[in-house]
């Protein structure tokens, strides 16, 4: 070790053997201590296996000073923890108000009794054969003689000042016979308790109790005490309804009760008037018939007797599905870990009430780790629920629409056949001028595949949620990869999957990134049927990771003569319309270059004609039959507004990528 090191070490210990330290010194000593190994052995200054000799030796001297709950030499940890809860602390138990404060307990008839008993040497108020006490987990019926029965009436030595001249000393002298101070104060409790509402108060039990008893100075007899979270554990225990203490003189025990999680430690306090029924008690680890039951578990159990009184589902998954919404359900709960409300809030609640149905669906194992934030809204949102769109409904494009078919349509509803080479590729690009029918295609696919059909724009990944794109989108491939067959249908696939930049957002880039994996399929296993369609009008501008992924890529080209007399045949034919055979040979030879969207323009401009040839004076008294038929004039008419949208020049781009990447004969 370092000069500095060394010298320091020595002061420590000096002030350690001196015998003139506080505990707070000591524990703060060897901290310091084990820090200096841990430095000293990071700097490889010290050997691994001296380094961790020494760590044992000075990390169970610290925890000595920690656990000890003996004033002198000891920080007694667990009620400083507990009493940083009971003082006021704000956390989730904030609601729950126990009518106990420190003003008011001295009031209390149980307390009262409890310190005339104290002063009383010889009477036992309480049968002592009534009264369970457990000693470190051993239980001593009331006869016997346990070791530790200090707890409760330890509590007399501390005086409150309203009650008068009660001399410390005869007080002590008094509880010559502890059992009776138990006893007492047990029964106390019991007639205290419709006053307290110990159900609602459990949280905050220690509130009232500690600075009655759950301090260093209630020690009556040598270094018995009562720890302050066994005051925690009394709870209608037993037929009696008795207490049990949960009282220790030995540290190591009290730390495993503390450690061990018992039952006990788990537990708050069964409410009133909804305690188990005599004999159906859990067995405690100790053998011992508990009738408590955790909080928790009580809400579960509130929970279904609602629903089953509402004749709803109260199924055995709905039951997991409230578990698994329980707050703080996956913690494991150590004397100093937080405490967190087994109830919902009340916002939640109120929430949960209007989503009853839906809060009742069991969550995906494999989408806990994502915030059920970014869920909902995939599913609400992504999750395409659209007007259906039969094959037919799209005009020419025969090439495409029978690829498609083949790896898409066919393999999800054929697994067993499409597998080995002939399985489906992972990812699709459409790509073609603009308004040729592309998003159409996503959308019979979403109708026609039986596939759950998860619809993005690049948009909504990088606009609406702003950092958290890349969440987003591992989110949206673990969603789909619970609802498979699935296909990711994303549209303007160019501005997600653009060429990287040096200048480009840092967050954009991230998703970008995240998309390859998932695309990629390291993150997807060869068994998922998860299909990506991506839609462009600018192929050029991809990235040429992403276009590698996006195996097979589909020109989607300007419809020809027969597609264009498709389309219009198919949205004349839903209105009133006279358009002879030549009349729309015409139509079909003037509209060369259109696109699919250029066709629709021009059948609703045509569509028009028919209005505007009504006298204005008529519009608002003529009926809808005596409008007139969509005629080949309207088309004409139509004709001189309606141009196509896309150049000739851009056309020549297309075809070149076509013949560079796509996969198009
Ligand atoms: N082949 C087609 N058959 C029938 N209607 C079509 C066809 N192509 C386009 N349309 C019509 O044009 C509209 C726009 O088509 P769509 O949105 O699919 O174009 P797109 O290729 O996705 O365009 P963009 O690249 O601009 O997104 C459709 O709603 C449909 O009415
Ligand atoms: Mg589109």
């Amino acid at each position: 070790m370092s000069r500095a090191h060394l010298d320091e070490w020595q002061r420590r210990s000096f002030d350690i053997s001196s015998g003139s330290c506080t505990p707070e010194q000591t524990a703060d000593a060897y901290r310091a201590h084990v820090l200096s190994i841990q430095y000293a052995w990071a700097s490889a200054e010290l050997s691994p296996a001296g380094a961790a000799s020494l760590l044992r030796t000075y990390s169970e001297r610290y925890a000595a000073v920690l656990d000890s709950d003996d004033p002198s030499t000891g920080l007694n940890n667990y009620a400083d923890s507990a009493l940083h809860l009971a003082r006021n602390q704000k956390n989730h138990s904030d609601k729950w108000e126990s009518s106990l404060t420190l003003e008011n307990v001295f009031n209390l008839p149980c307390v009262q009794r409890m310190m005339r008993a104290g002063s009383k040497e010889d009477t036992l108020p309480v049968d002592p054969a009534d009264v369970n006490i457990t000693v470190g987990g051993e239980v001593s019926k009331g006869g016997e003689k346990g070791n530790a029965l200090s707890g409760p009436p330890s509590g007399l030595k501390r005086e409150p000042p309203a009650l008068g001249p009660a001399p410390r000393a005869e007080m002590g002298r008094g509880v010559s016979n502890p059992l009776s101070g138990a006893a007492e104060w047990a029964r106390g409790l019991e007639e205290a308790s419709p006053r307290i509402t110990l159900a609602q108060s459990a949280p905050k039990a220690p509130t009232g109790s500690t600075p009655m008893f759950g301090h260093n100075n209630f020690s009556s007899t040598g270094n018995a005490s009562v720890s302050l979270s066994s005051v925690g554990c009394i709870s209608g225990s037993n037929v009696h309804n008795q207490p049990v203490f949960f009282s220790s003189t030995n540290p190591s025990k009290r730390k495993n009760f503390y450690s061990s999680g018992t039952e006990s430690n788990r537990s708050s306090f069964p409410s009133q008037g909804e305690q188990e029924p005599r004999g159906r008690g859990r067995r405690g680890e100790d053998g011992v018939s508990t009738n408590f039951r955790s909080a928790r578990e009580q809400f579960i159990v509130d929970q279904q007797k609602k629903h089953s009184q509402q004749g709803q589902r109260g199924s055995a998954a709905s039951v997991a599905a409230i578990t698994k919404k329980c707050l703080g359900a996956n913690r494991s709960r150590g004397a100093s870990s937080k405490f967190v409300s087994p109830m919902p809030k009340q916002e939640e609640e109120g929430s949960s009430k209007e989503n009853a149905p839906q809060d009742m669906q069991p969550v995906d194992e494999r989408l806990k780790n994502f915030e059920p934030k970014i869920v909902e809204l995939i599913m609400s949102e992504i999750m395409d629920h659209g007007p259906p769109v039969a094959w037919d409904d799209i005009a020419g494009l025969e090439f495409a629409k029978a690829t498609i078919k083949e790896i898409v349509v066919w393999p999800m509803l054929r697994p067993d056949i499409f597998t080995g080479l002939r399985g489906p590729p992972k990812g699709i690009l459409l790509f073609g001028p603009p308004g040729t029918g592309k998003t159409l295609i996503g959308k019979c696919i979403a109708c026609q595949s039986g596939a759950t059909f998860f619809s993005i724009s690049a948009s909504s990944l990088t606009s609406k949620w702003v950092g958290e794109g890349e969440k987003m989108v591992r989110a949206l491939f673990a969603i789909a990869r619970c609802h498979q067959p699935a296909v990711i249908f994303i549209d303007e696939i160019d501005s997600l999957l653009s060429q990287r930049t040096d200048g480009e957002h840092d967050s954009s880039r991230r998703i970008k990134t995240e998309f390859l994996v998932q695309l990629d399929g390291a993150a997807t296993s060869a068994e998922d049927r998860i299909l990506v369609v991506g839609a462009t009008n600018r192929p050029q501008e991809i990235d040429e990771a992403a276009r590698r992924r996006l195996a097979k890529r589909l020109y989607i080209p300007l419809p020809e003569a027969e597609a264009r007399r498709q389309i219009v045949t198919n949205l004349m034919s839903r209105e009133k319309s006279q358009l002879g055979a030549d009349e729309m040979e015409k139509v079909v030879q003037g509209t060369e270059g259109f696109s699919g969207a250029d066709m629709t323009q021009l059948c609703r401009e045509a569509a028009l004609g028919p209005i505007r040839s009504i006298r204005l004076s008529d519009i608002a008294t003529i009926s809808a039959e005596q409008v007139r038929p969509i005629l080949y004039g309207d088309f004409q008419e139509a004709l001189k507004t309606v141009r196509p949208s896309v150049s000739s020049k851009d056309l020549e781009l297309y075809e070149e990528w076509n013949k560079t990447f796509g996969c198009g004969r």
